[in-house]
């Protein structure tokens, strides 16, 4: 039997007059690669802004290894043990590969900024270990070539998979990610789908929000299909492809291309 490690409950989420999400369930299982799709302006982000903090929700609540899990506190969120990436990349810009990286680190650090700034030996030796970790986590996304590098002058996909990196340097059990393919070539793209699925066999669950079905459909375990805010098909990939509501959301709303 599968353990369910983070429960949706009836979400919803209103922006004035508009219900982004309307009473949305899901529950995605200890180890799995969950899929979210659905049009653009269907809900997904919402669904993730909501779960890690960044929004409270107007109703429901979220179950997260057991536990409710708090709204509207991105930095509990990230300690519970959610990760994020953005669709929109959110790197310190003018920061290199390694120091974005750490400073994804420091969420975990138990050394206080104080201890940093005055260098005593603890944080000295600490800020040793974060760095030798932050290295680790670039050699893991395949990017450590790149350390000294200002993530601004790297290509699209390597900040991708920068952000992957600073993620994962909060040592998430789930791993939330925002369209990592979006402006991906081919080539780009297969490797994140292996990068994906050696984060799985690691042990960190993953959801993942994408427009490029080919990967979703390959890659997920479950896919659960959103529709004006509302989710309207949560199966393995083979059975929502097939699911004539989902076929009709797609065709209907002109999104050929998704
Ligand atoms: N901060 C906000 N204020 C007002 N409306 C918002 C806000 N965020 C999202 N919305 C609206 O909520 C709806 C859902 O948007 P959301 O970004 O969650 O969709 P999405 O499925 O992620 O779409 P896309 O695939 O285009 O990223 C849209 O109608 C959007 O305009």
């Amino acid at each position: 039997m599968s353990i369910s490690l983070l429960e949706a409950q009836n979400i919803s989420k209103r922006f004035g007059g508009l219900t982004a999400l309307s009473d949305v369930s899901l529950s995605i299982r200890k180890g799995e690669i969950y899929g979210l799709i659905g049009p653009n302006g269907a809900g997904k982000t919402t669904l993730f802004n909501v779960l890690t903090g960044a929004y409270t929700p107007d109703g429901g609540e979220f179950i997260f290894a057991g536990s409710e899990l708090p709204t509207g506190t991105p930095h509990v969120v990230v300690a519970r043990g959610i990760a994020r990436t953005f669709q929109n990349i959110r790197l310190f810009r003018e920061m290199t590969a390694l120091e974005n990286v750490m400073a994804g680190h420091h969420l975990r650090s138990d050394s206080s900024l104080w201890g940093i700034l005055t260098q005593n030996r603890h944080a000295r030796e600490e800020e040793r270990l974060i760095t030798e970790r932050a290295f680790e986590m670039l050699r893991y996304v395949g990017i450590e070539h790149h350390a000294t590098t200002v993530s601004r002058n790297l290509s699209y996909g390597d900040q991708r998979r920068l952000e992957i990196a600073r993620a994962l340097a909060t040592e998430p059990q789930l791993l939330a990610l925002d369209e990592p393919a979006a402006g991906m070539n081919a080539t780009e793209t297969g490797q994140l789908r292996e990068l994906i699925s050696t984060i799985r066999q690691d042990g960190v669950t993953v959801l993942l929000i994408e427009h490029d079905v080919k990967l979703v459909m390959g890659l997920c375990d479950r896919v659960a299909v959103l529709n004006f805010g509302k989710k309207i098909a949560e199966d393995v990939p083979a059975v929502v492809q097939k699911n004539p509501d989902v076929i009709e959301a797609y065709l209907g709303s002109g999104h050929h291309g998704h």
